[in-house]
């Protein structure tokens, strides 16, 4: 394939200059000099792409990335002057797909005009226009949902993969931010790169310098070897930074200095590294906000917000419920090695789509993964998802999707576990003054808790999937005898214990007494309590997860979940 392109400035040595780095790409060009001789060749001509300076003697470049923009999909690039970083981001907003600063470095420029070739090719592979793409295809199978406002959604993550700029995805925790970046770095020309996620929260303040820049050897008390930082590893590829508001300031600098230099230095090095990055960053805080309180810099928030993505919360797309229920739990079954998905009955659909989801698409897989573990067959009910009982108080919710949905209802046909993925049914629900947890109380919130209504219902939240546990289900599939002592705790063992089946009622010389609460915390006590009867099941079994299930009082499947929850390893276990 020979590409054509436009390239408009008015150094007629720069043109030049330009030109034969296309021409040694294989790419045929026009000059042109002026805005004015650039709309006539473009009006005349066709390119597959154009590169254009954005201060032409007759006007703005930007009206002519307006143009292209709003009338074809044709990649646009611009040349800004060093250090004019806003205009730049006024091009990205208004359509271009990157831009490249004077002095042109040939190399970036190389860099820009190969992504340029990468979405022309993407194009023309594309054959027929009705037939879905393969990135539609990627698109639909990662992320589920066909209610209009994913549609609208699916489309833009389409356009923003083609372009460079720095896109900001705001939206609830669990709404799927970082489903979105992963996609929008799979779908685009740097693919072929890496995706390097970072939550900017967990990273330690004294070491996300060197975890982000790198650093020499012998740079500090601990750097044994040359270490490549974050930014490196991404250099070609994507860089996410997840939880961006938990950036500490002094980093914000040192970060947005990265960004707009495209250079950074590892800690003990002298020299600048160049790195090839594109930058996505995501937080469930109002960064907005942040920023007028001072705690996120202005500048960043500018710079990495040159588009913002909002996820929309699954309670303003109730009819994407089915889909995903279905999506979740056939991959439940493939992670967890099922013979077969688990169904959901009419009432379990019915009930999810009653639920207000504070925790989002997160939460959602959560109750499944849950009630997979208490169902001891293939159909999952109503109570096995653990949600509370609906009742004119608690299904009456201050909550605003909720209200419209009810103006939706419609009757169902209860025929077919399969036929809800197409089906939008809602109960009606009244309104009451009471308030609806707000995604971040959510997320703070003691995973036990039934809090939207005071009830104490079993409705659990843990959003941090990996190691959450449920409590309640914990409770509920313990032995008899064990529940009795967690039920009147006064004295909890932390020591594992040598026998299952001890009177654990008894409190022995090895439990810890203790009055107070757990000091690390509910999730922390249940989780070593958990384990430490598993292992035990475990060895008095010599291995056998069937035997230790049944003396546990448990399912198998459970036992099997729990364990790789736990990241317990059968084989330590067996004598
Ligand atoms: N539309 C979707 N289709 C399929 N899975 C989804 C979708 N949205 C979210 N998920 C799943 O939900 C879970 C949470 O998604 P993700 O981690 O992307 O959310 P997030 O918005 O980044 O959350 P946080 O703000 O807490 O980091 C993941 O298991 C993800 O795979």
């Amino acid at each position: 394939m020979t590409a054509t392109a436009l390239v408009v400035d008015d150094e007629v040595d720069l043109c030049r200059l330009m030109q034969i780095t296309l021409t040694k790409m294989g790419i045929k060009s026009d000059v042109a000099y002026t805005l004015l001789q650039a709309q006539s060749y473009w009006q005349v001509n066709e390119y597959d792409f154009c590169l254009t300076d954005l201060n032409l003697p007759d006007g703005s470049g930007l009206d002519l990335v307006k143009q292209i923009s709003s009338s074809s999909s044709t990649p646009v690039a611009v040349i800004t002057a060093h250090g004019s970083m806003d205009l730049a981001i006024e091009a990205l907003k208004l359509g271009a797909f990157d831009f490249v600063n004077k002095p042109l470095e040939l190399p970036r420029l190389r860099q820009l005009v190969e992504n340029a070739l990468k979405v022309i090719r993407q194009d023309k592979d594309t054959k027929s226009p009705n037939a879905r793409t393969p990135e539609q295809q990627l698109l639909d199978s990662r992320l589920i949902g066909n209610s209009a406002v994913m549609h609208t959604l699916k489309n833009t993550i389409l356009k923003l993969a083609r372009s460079q700029a720095p896109v900001f995805l705001s939206g609830a925790s669990g709404t799927g931010k970082e489903v979105v970046a992963r996609l929008i770095h799979d779908l685009s020309p740097r693919r072929d790169g890496s995706f390097v996620p970072v939550n900017c929260g967990a990273i330690p303040s004294e070491l996300m310098e060197s975890e982000f820049f790198g650093h020499k050897k012998g740079s500090f008390t601990g750097a044994v070897a040359d270490k490549q930082g974050l930014f490196q590893q991404a250099s070609g590829g994507t860089l996410f930074l997840d939880e961006v508001a938990d950036l500490p300031l002094a980093m914000q600098v040192k970060l947005l200095r990265a960004i707009q230099e495209k250079n950074v230095r590892p800690i003990g090095d002298t020299r600048e590294v160049p790195v090839d990055i594109r930058i996505l960053s995501a937080t469930h805080k109002d960064l907005n906000q942040l920023v007028q309180l001072g705690t996120f810099r202005q500048d960043l928030y500018y710079r990495i917000n040159v588009i913002e993505l909002k996820l929309p919360a699954l309670n303003a797309r109730y009819e994407d419920i089915p889909a995903l229920a279905q999506h979740f739990l056939a991959l439940i079954a493939e992670e967890w090695q099922l013979d077969a998905p688990s169904q959901l009955t009419d009432s379990a659909y019915k009930r999810l789509q009653q639920h207000d989801f504070s925790g989002n698409v997160r939460e959602l897989r959560n109750i499944l993964e849950r009630a997979i573990t208490l169902s001891e067959s293939i159909m999952i009910d109503v109570n096995h998802l653990g949600l509370p009982e609906l009742s004119d108080n608690n299904e009456a919710l201050n909550h605003e999707p909720l209200n419209q949905k009810a103006l939706n209802h419609e009757t169902r046909n209860t025929d077919n576990v399969m036929s809800h993925a197409a089906s939008n049914h809602i109960a009606t629900a009244n309104t009451t003054d009471l308030p609806a947890i707000k995604p971040d109380q959510a997320h703070n919130m003691p995973s036990t808790a039934s809090t939207k209504n005071g009830l104490n219902a079993i409705n659990l939240h843990p959003y941090r999937t990996t190691n959450q546990l449920y409590p309640s289900a914990i409770q509920a599939s313990m032995p008899t005898n064990v529940r009795k002592r967690s039920a009147q705790n006064e004295t909890i063992s932390n020591e594992p214990s040598s026998k299952l089946g001890e009177d654990v009622n008894k409190p022995s010389s090895t439990l810890a007494s203790i009055t107070g609460l757990p000091s690390k915390g509910l999730e922390a006590y249940l989780q070593e309590q958990e384990e430490r009867l598993i292992i035990a099941a475990l060895k008095q079994t010599n291995g056998n997860k069937t035997q230790a299930a049944e003396l546990l009082g448990t399912t198998f499947r459970s036992l099997r979940y729990r364990m790789k929850k736990l990241e317990i390893d059968e084989d330590q276990h067996s004598d």
